[in-house]
């Protein structure tokens, strides 16, 4: 049961920007409380929203700024004021960015614009405190102690440089070298990998008669992605130092099917494949044979053995079962639910389970199911409380989509220009909204749209190095993005769940979900990404008022978070002159308060608004984004959907996070006669849609490689522009 249970907490972390200066390090409450003062403390479940500033605009203004007295009773996205008239920033027509005399941007005298205005109040978050789920990471054990080849234990100390076990590779190791199937579920960064990899290399390079290349594979991994594919390959490459006779090896796709039939025809004894790639293998390349299989592991087995991946799955077991009937099966993941533990009843012959946060429960499966059932004390959510590694901190924001690009921007421009090595992740819903959101920001935070007359500093710039990954992109790229971010020291990967699952990225300081993930699995992965093997690491969360009760939704599968304001993220913009509004002339930014920061908000968001707008082009790819972002939105499944659902989005608030003035009338009218279609479905048939659509998404992002290449993203141009196909897909 979930221990401290009813202690409600009312969180505003005293999370700021390092440097910021205390006179404006936090914002009030809320803007409006110089209006509010003398009203007694709120009372739980009240709503705060952004209200006219505490300080300076002239009074003209300062009506204009402050919304209707709303008392909602339910917090909804939508909340229109005039019908369908666009509420647009000032018109880049009447106020363009003039370049003067000296080759200075004079920038436009911002009025306080609509961006703070008619949007949703931002409810109190109110939530139980949870007790989270923690694991130890490591142990004070060595390898030493596993009884390994003395080749194997050095390679472990010199090349990889460990020393001891962590907790999941004491409790695995023994099992799997026992001969045990078994089913390892450890929380993110814990070291799964070589938890399985040190078993598998020392059974192999122990084998009686020597292993040929030419026997072909012993051991079958099998990843969701490609990236994971590379470095779990890397791995075992490392450990195989001393056994050179053993021969890695990778399919992944994305690569010429010609040469890894080459590669298969010469011999490869551990074999590291997605699924869908190895079923192409299958289906079309007669050298790949399985009767020598000794070793099945599945990673990320959730994932794997989950909508998308199932029908590859059963091929590939199909395919290993005719050949070879005895084998050691392992599955492992750091969200492994009752769905893979169905499953594992299935394929796995006597499995011990191996939770770490649960050393009790370390026994074959039967007894820990028969005891639960007995109990009937944990409910399914609780059998899906997922490990957080204990130096991650979590955090949520809640903000109205209109501000929703603004307070992302301002939020990586906080991070990445006024702090050294600072390394973030960026996750989206789709392809297309990397792909917009990548361009944008080149465009605008790194071009000349928002450079000072002397340019951006060369530091800065450095710092604000965008990098993207996703399924829609051309191989080579993709390695690339994933080995130039694994190496550098910062930088901003933006990304879809292709990179949520496995990667060990080095050093990454801040996970920022843009778009809330699909189940609380994938938060756990997604968060992942940080706080690997006992470092530290934080994670935002972004939701938009109506999403608020998500938060509650995360604290049932024990996973707690505290809020950071909106304001607070807005602040930085405080920091920085290029977004200063005329009317304040030489004011020093360190003076800076709520109304000005508003108005820099402003600048900000024209500038994207104006880049956007450009050209007939551009924004037809901007809604081209949105329409993405709204297909995504509603993949959400059904016990979500009271969370995220269509019918709560805005589509004009939501418009202006694409740099859009107002909705697109064309889409709305497209996806508002599906919508109504979708409707009148019956229920059965509306959830196969929405499950077969999730299993497009999934499967594209996760694809073989083997497809028609020509949904892929060509290369950029040097300038990153999109280009004319990017424009088209
Ligand atoms: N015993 C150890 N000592 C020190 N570092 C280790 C040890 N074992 C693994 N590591 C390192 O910890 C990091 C995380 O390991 P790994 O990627 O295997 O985690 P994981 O549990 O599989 O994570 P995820 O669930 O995200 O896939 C890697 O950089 C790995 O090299």
């Amino acid at each position: 049961m979930a221990a401290d249970e009813g202690l409600l907490l009312n969180i505003s972390e005293d999370w700021t920007f390092p440097g910021f200066h205390q006179e404006h390090k936090k914002f009030p409450r809320s803007f409006g409380a110089k209006e509010r003062r003398g009203t007694p403390k709120q009372a739980k479940g009240t709503k705060r929203k952004f209200q006219g500033a505490s300080q300076g605009p002239p009074p003209k203004q300062k009506n204009e700024m402050s919304l209707p007295p709303a008392k909602k009773t339910e917090v909804k996205e939508v909340k229109r004021t005039g019908k369908g008239k666009p509420e647009g920033l000032i018109s880049p027509k009447k106020h363009p960015a003039v370049p003067t005399n000296e080759g200075q941007v004079e920038r436009p005298f911002i009025k306080t614009s609509s961006l703070f205005k008619n949007n949703p109040e931002i409810p109190e978050i109110h939530r139980a405190m949870v007790k989270q789920v923690r694991e130890k990471v490591f142990t004070s054990d060595s390898f030493h102690e596993l009884g390994l080849h003395p080749h194997l234990i050095s390679t472990i100390s010199t090349v990889l440089k460990m020393s001891s076990m962590t907790s999941v590779q004491k409790q695995s190791i023994p099992s799997l070298l026992e001969g045990r199937d078994a089913l390892v579920r450890s929380q993110t960064g814990s070291g799964k990998t070589l938890a399985y990899c040190i078993p598998v290399v020392q059974s192999l390079q122990a084998m009686k008669s020597r292993i040929q290349r030419s026997d072909g594979p012993y051991t079958l991994v099998l990843v969701p992605t490609r990236e994971l594919a590379l470095q779990t390959f890397d791995t075992i490459q490392k450990l195989l130092k001393p056994f050179t006779w053993i021969v890695p090896g990778v399919l992944m796709g994305g690569e010429k099917r010609k040469s890894e039939k080459a590669r298969l025809r010469k011999g490869i004894n551990i074999l590291i494949s997605t699924p869908g790639r190895l079923v192409d293998h299958i289906k079309s390349t007669k050298n790949i044979h399985f009767s020598r299989i000794q070793w099945l592991i599945i990673d990320e087995a959730d994932r794997i053995l989950d909508l998308g991946f199932e029908k590859d799955v059963t091929v590939i077991l199909n395919a290993i079962n005719s050949e070879c009937e005895k084998r050691q099966n392992v599955l492992l993941s750091a969200t492994l639910t009752e769905g893979v533990t169905r499953l594992a009843d299935i394929s796995l012959h006597n499995p011990v389970s191996i939770s770490v946060s649960d050393e009790a429960c370390n026994q074959p499966i039967k007894g820990c199911k028969a005891a639960r059932e007995a109990s009937h004390l944990q409910t399914s959510a609780e059998l899906d409380s997922f490990a957080v590694p204990e130096k991650l901190q979590q955090h949520v924001t809640l903000v109205p989509s209109k501000l929703k690009l603004v307070t992302l921007a301002a939020f990586i421009l906080g991070r990445c220009e006024f702090e050294k090595h600072q390394k973030l992740i960026v996750f989206f819903s789709s392809c297309e909204l990397v792909e917009f959101y990548y361009h944008l920001f080149l465009q605008t935070l790194l071009g000349s749209a928002m450079a000072p007359a002397s340019g951006p500093s060369p530091s800065a710039s450095s710092r604000l190095k965008f990098l993207r990954l996703h399924g829609n992109m051309e191989q080579e790229e993709r390695t690339a993005a994933f080995q130039e971010f694994s190496q550098s020291k910062s930088g901003i990967l933006l990304c879809t769940d292709v990179a949520a699952r496995g990667l060990d990225l080095p050093q990454v300081t801040w996970i920022v979900q843009y778009n809330a993930p699909s189940s609380p699995a994938e938060y756990i992965h997604r968060i992942g990404r940080t706080a690997r093997i006992g470092c530290h690491g934080s994670s935002l969360l972004i939701l938009a008022p109506s999403e608020a009760e998500y938060v509650n939704s995360l604290a049932s599968h024990k996973i707690n978070v505290s809020e950071i304001k909106m304001e607070d993220i807005l602040s930085i913009l405080a920091m920085d002159d290029r977004f200063k509004g005329r009317r304040w002339g030489n004011k020093k930014s360190r003076s800076v308060g709520p109304q000005e920061i508003r108005e820099r908000a402003t600048v900000l968001q024209t500038a994207f608004e104006d880049y956007v707008h450009a050209s007939a082009e551009r924004v037809s790819w901007a809604k081209k984004a949105l329409q993405s972002f709204i297909r995504a939105y509603a993949t959400y499944p059904k016990d979500l959907k009271h969370i995220f659902h269509v019918r709560s989005l805005h589509l004009g608030h939501v418009a202006k996070s694409f740099g859009l003035r107002d909705a697109p009338q064309n889409l709305s009218a497209s996806s508002g006669n599906k919508k109504k279609s979708k409707l009148k479905r019956p229920d059965l048939h509306k959830k196969t849609q929405s499950k077969h659509r999730l299993a497009e998404i999934l499967r594209s992002e996760y694809s073989s490689g083997m497809e028609a290449g020509d949904a892929k993203v060509k290369k950029q141009n040097k300038h990153g522009k999109p280009s004319n196909h990017t424009l088209q897909s």
